[in-house]
Parts: structure tokens; sequence; C-alpha cells
């Protein structure tokens, strides 16, 4: 795999692990920030239907201080009626507002009773129209058995509104456990106020009636207080921090103080003068006025345990959002942290990596055109740039040095064969051009010739100008003889002042025609030599040819030396051919 693909494949895995770890953090994050978004909402609707339902036990009173007055009923007992029920469809009205404004997550739709409220205003509905019959009717025409339905269904109307309650509760417990104990204990509170109703409810028809209690009146009595005892113990089981909050402490005390104490006792003094049979010393709206102030703490405690849930609910969301925002940051941050990490692994080792690489395989070519960049680091990269930019000298150093090798082989090559004085080939070059040539000639079944010749009386030349002057009359001849001869024929320096040639190819009479050409352009060309001094010197020729194919140079060397021999014998400056 290559290594930019390698890279990119790492990057990638890479970036998905840690956005698959950032979206696992931050999904937490999120869906605790939501939870405690959601119980702090369902928190609310919570306390909305508490207050419903306390409202609805509040009518209660009124209800029974008209039904137990004379007709037409004192008019401040009608008002605080009127004002109690205007209260309740408040109450009832801001609750349903509430639901529709921010509905609560699908999840928990089911786990709130809605149908309670509808059952609730038809019930709250025909209640009131029950309590206003009665009312108009003479107070001797409403009998106990009419008395005690119509506070009957007022009751009713309070544990529809409780399922809300409860329904609420349960919901805000699911999406917040956290605060779950502390609603259940202001659940209790409502409860306990309930009942606390009840009790003086309880005593509405023979307060009303100024009759004494019946033995049915006294158990139901001792039903609710036993219920009331309990709900008191069931909130003062110890559940967590709330219990020893200053505000939680303080509310408890004045509900056992005002309640417990003062509004208990109350009730108990009914109980005590009707079992003697001594009147009772207020109606049912006087019971009311003493009754219905001591159980304010109970509503108190409720508040304040709402108060704290609220609290808690809004520091845990507070914090939710502030622990997602620091998610996100986080996140972010990695993310960032990780592309430059990425992007500078990139720029600091992958990049230099391949440039150094197309540097090698160029070098490995022989092409030095990309010098590798970024030498001067001070790490490991930096150290194999500079092992590359040393490899890349030496590389050069070495070519150069080969080139100069090939050029000095090739100039010893020349040298070897090539005659120090005149510049034409010598006799070891000729003799191997020689060979190859009869070789050819013998294998294509042709005649070579050989051309010998000498410079007459050259001992003379060097006697009378110098040993130098007959150095520039050879070089003279040579340069004369090479300009006469044509291409593929060769003439060499065979020693001393004797010199071969050998035509391209030609039978003997050819080869003399072709000396005698030769001999006629040394005689005819006046040489001067440095000194100015102008020689006419003359050479004679032997010319001699081979023909078959045991033909052998040295024999036709020999052949061609003895025709010199008669050359000069025979009076120099002349050709004469192997006979
Ligand atoms: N200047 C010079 N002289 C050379 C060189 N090689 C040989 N000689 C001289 O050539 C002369 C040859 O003389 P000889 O063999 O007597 O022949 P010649 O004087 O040419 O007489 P013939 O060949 O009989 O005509 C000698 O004096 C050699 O020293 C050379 O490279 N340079």
């Amino acid at each position: 795999m290559r290594l930019t693909r390698l890279f990119a494949l790492t990057g990638a895995v890479l970036a998905l692990l840690v956005c698959g770890m950032l979206g696992r953090l931050l999904w937490g994050e999120w869906e605790h920030y939501r939870a405690a978004g959601s119980g702090h909402h369902t928190l609310q609707l919570m306390q909305r239907a508490m207050i419903a339902a306390e409202k609805l036990s509040f009518e209660r009173g009124p209800v029974n201080a008209v039904l137990g007055d004379h007709v037409p009923a004192d008019p401040a007992y009608r008002a605080r009626l009127l004002r109690a029920r205007a209260d309740t469809d408040q109450a009832l009205a801001q609750l349903r507002r509430e639901l529709a404004a921010a509905p609560v997550p699908a999840a928990l739709a089911g786990a709130l009773p809605l149908a309670p409220l509808g059952r609730l205003d038809q019930a709250l509905a025909a209640a009131r129209q029950t309590v206003d019959q009665l009312a108009a009717l003479p107070p001797a025409q409403r009998t106990p058995e009419r008395l005690s339905e119509t506070v009957e269904r007022m009751f009713r109307l309070v544990p529809l509104a409780l399922d809300a309650v409860t329904g609420y509760t349960r919901a805000s417990e699911q999406v917040y456990p956290r605060i779950g104990r502390i609603l259940t204990k202001a659940r209790l509170t409502v409860e306990l106020r309930e009942f606390a109703g009840r009790l003086g409810s309880a005593l509405t028809v023979p307060l009303a009636s100024a009759q004494p209690l019946t033995e049915s009146d006294h158990e139901r009595l001792q039903f609710l207080r036993g219920r009331i005892e309990q709900l008191r113990q069931l909130i003062k089981i110890p559940s967590g921090d709330i219990d020893t909050e200053p505000r939680v402490l303080a509310a408890v005390a004045r509900m056992d103080q005002l309640y417990f104490a003062t509004g208990q006792r109350l009730v108990t003094e009914v109980e005590l003068a009707s079992r003697a049979g001594r009147p009772y010393g207020m109606d049912t709206g006087q019971f009311a006025q003493r009754y219905v102030p001591c159980m304010s703490p109970i509503l108190a405690l409720r508040d304040v345990l709402l108060e704290e849930a609220q609290a808690q609910a809004l520091r845990d969301f507070q914090d939710a959002r502030h622990e997602l925002m620091l998610a996100l940051l986080v996140g972010a941050a990695i993310l960032l942290a990780l592309t430059l990490l990425l992007l500078i692994l990139r720029r600091r080792v992958v990049v230099p990596l391949l440039r150094a690489t197309r540097a090698v395989v160029r070098l490995g070519n022989g092409d030095f055109s990309l010098p590798p960049s970024g030498a001067r680091r001070d790490d490991e990269i930096g150290d194999m740039l500079r092992a590359l930019a040393t490899l890349r000298a030496n590389s050069m150093d070495r070519q150069r040095l080969e080139q100069e090798r090939l050029h000095l082989i090739e100039e010893l090559k020349v040298r070897a064969d090539t005659d120090y004085l005149t510049g034409i080939l010598n006799r070891r070059a000729f003799t191997a051009a020689g060979n190859l040539r009869l070789r050819g000639a013998s294998e294509r079944n042709e005649t070579l010739a050989v051309i010998l010749f000498d410079v007459d009386h050259f001992k003379s030349v060097n006697d009378s100008y110098g040993h130098d002057a007959g150095d520039q009359v050879l070089i003279r001849i040579a340069d004369v003889v090479r300009d006469s001869l044509r291409d593929g024929e060769i003439v060499a320096r065979y020693g001393g002042e004797e010199f071969v040639v050998m035509p391209a190819c030609c039978g003997l009479e050819a080869a003399g025609a072709l000396a005698e050409r030769l001999r006629e352009a040394i005689a005819s060309e006046p040489l001067t030599l440095s000194d100015g001094h102008i020689l006419r010197v003359t050479a004679s020729f032997g010319v001699a040819v081979a023909h078959g194919p045991h033909a052998a140079l040295d024999d036709l060397f020999h052949a061609a030396d003895l025709a010199l021999y008669r050359a000069k014998h025979n009076g120099r400056n002349r050709v004469e051919s192997q006979v």
C-alpha cells in the first residue's frame, strides 16, 4: 500500500474512532441535559397539578360554610366561595396552558394522565351545580343525606386531580430519578393536606345541623386520623440530604406545631363536646375559619419541598448544560488537535519522506535534479535528508569520476593506437586493423594491398637540419599522405621514417597507382621548417597484395618490404610492386 494511502487510511480510522468516542460522550451529556430539562418541565407540571388539587380542597371550605348557613347565605361566605372557585378554575387553566405550551417528551406522554383532567372538568361542573342547588334550599330541607352526598361529590374531585399529580410525579421520577424522593415527599404532603381537609369536612354536617356525631362519624374520624398520622410518619422517613435542609426542618416543625397540635385539638374539642352532649359553640363557617389556617403549614412544607426540587433540578440543568458545553469544547479541541497533528505529521514526516523517496529514485536513475530540501531540520527526518544530500553529492562525485575514467580510458585507447609524433595510427593499431581487414578480405575472397614507403636519405635531413627538423618532416609527410587518402584508406607510421598505407580494397595495379599519387604528392610538396628553411623530400614505395584464405599480414609486409627495397635500390623516389 502506498504511504500516502496508508496515511490517509490511518487518519480516517483515527478520526472515526475519536469522532465515535466524542459522539458517545456528547450523546451522554446531551441525554443528561435533556433529562434535566424534561425533569424541570415535568416538575413544573406536577407543581401546577398540586396547586389545582390544593385549590379544589380549598373550595370545600367555602362550600361547607355556605351549606351550613341560612338562605340567602352570608354574602361574605358566598364571596369566599366564588373566589375559591375562580382560584380553582385559574389553577386548572394554568395547568392546561403549561401542558400545551411545552408538551412533555413523547415517551412520557402515556404516563401523563390527561384523561382525569377531562373527567375532573365534568365532575367539577356537576358538583358545583349540586352545591348551588342545595344552597338554594332552606336549611331544614338540607337533610344530612343530601348534605353528605354533596360534600362527598366535592371530595371525589380531589382524587381526580391527585391522579394527575401522581402521573406527573412518576413522569418526573422516570426522567429524573435524582429528585424522585423529594417529589414523593411533596406528593405525600398533598395527600396529607387532602386528608386533613377531609377530617375537617367530616364535621361539616354535625356542625351545620348542630347534631351530635354518630358512631359512624366517630369511626370515620378515627380512620382519617390514622391515615393522617401514617402520612405524617411517611413524610418524616429519612430520605437523604433533603431532611437536613434547615428550610425543610423548619417547615416540618411548623406543620407539627400548627396542624398536629392546634388543628387536631380543634377536632378533638368538637368530638369531646359531642360525646358530652354539649353545644359545639361554633357553626361550620366558624370552625372552618379556625381549622383551615391550621392546614396551611402542610402546603407550606409542600412548597418548600417543591422549591428544593426545583432548585436541585435547575442546578442539575445548569450543570448539565455546562457539562455539555464543556464536552463540546473538549470535543472540538480534540478534533482540532487531531487535525493539527495529522497535518503536522503529513507536513513534517510524510511529505519529506515522499520527496526523499522521489529523490532516491531519481538518484538511482542518475538524475540529480531534485535536491532534497529541509536538510536544516534538527530531527531524524533532517538526519535522513542530510544523509541523502551526502549520498547525492557522493553519487555526483562518483558519476564525475566515472566520466573522467571513461574519458581517460578513451584517451589511453587513442594514445595506445596513435603515433605520438604524427598523430596517425601506430604500428600496433595498424597491425590489428590490418589483420581484421585481411580476415574480411579472405572471407569475401578479395585482394588486400599494402603500400610501404620510406623517406629517402632521411639521415642526411637529421644530420643537416637537426632531429627536430626531421620530426617536422615526418609530421608533414604524415599530413600530406592522410590528406591524400579517401575514406576507408588508412595510414600508419610503421617505425622511424617508414610509413604504411592500406587502400580500401584494390588489386596490385590500383595500389601501385595510389602509391604513385602519394609519391608525387610528397615529392611535389615543399616543406617549410619552423626556422624558415624549405625542404623537398622524396620517398620510395613498395607495393604488395595478398589473396586467398591462407594469406598472412607478415607475408604481405615482407613482400612490400622487398618491393621497397628494390625501389631504394633502383634509385629511390619511385614505386616498385611485388613481382
Ligand atoms: N628526426 C628523426 N629521425 C629519425 C626518427 N626515426 C629514425 N630516424 C632517423 O632516420 C634515419 C634513418 O637513416 P637510414 O636508415 O640510414 O636511412 P636513410 O638515411 O633514410 O637512407 P635511405 O633509407 O637508404 O634512403 C636515422 O638517422 C634515424 O636516426 C625520428 O623519429 N625522428
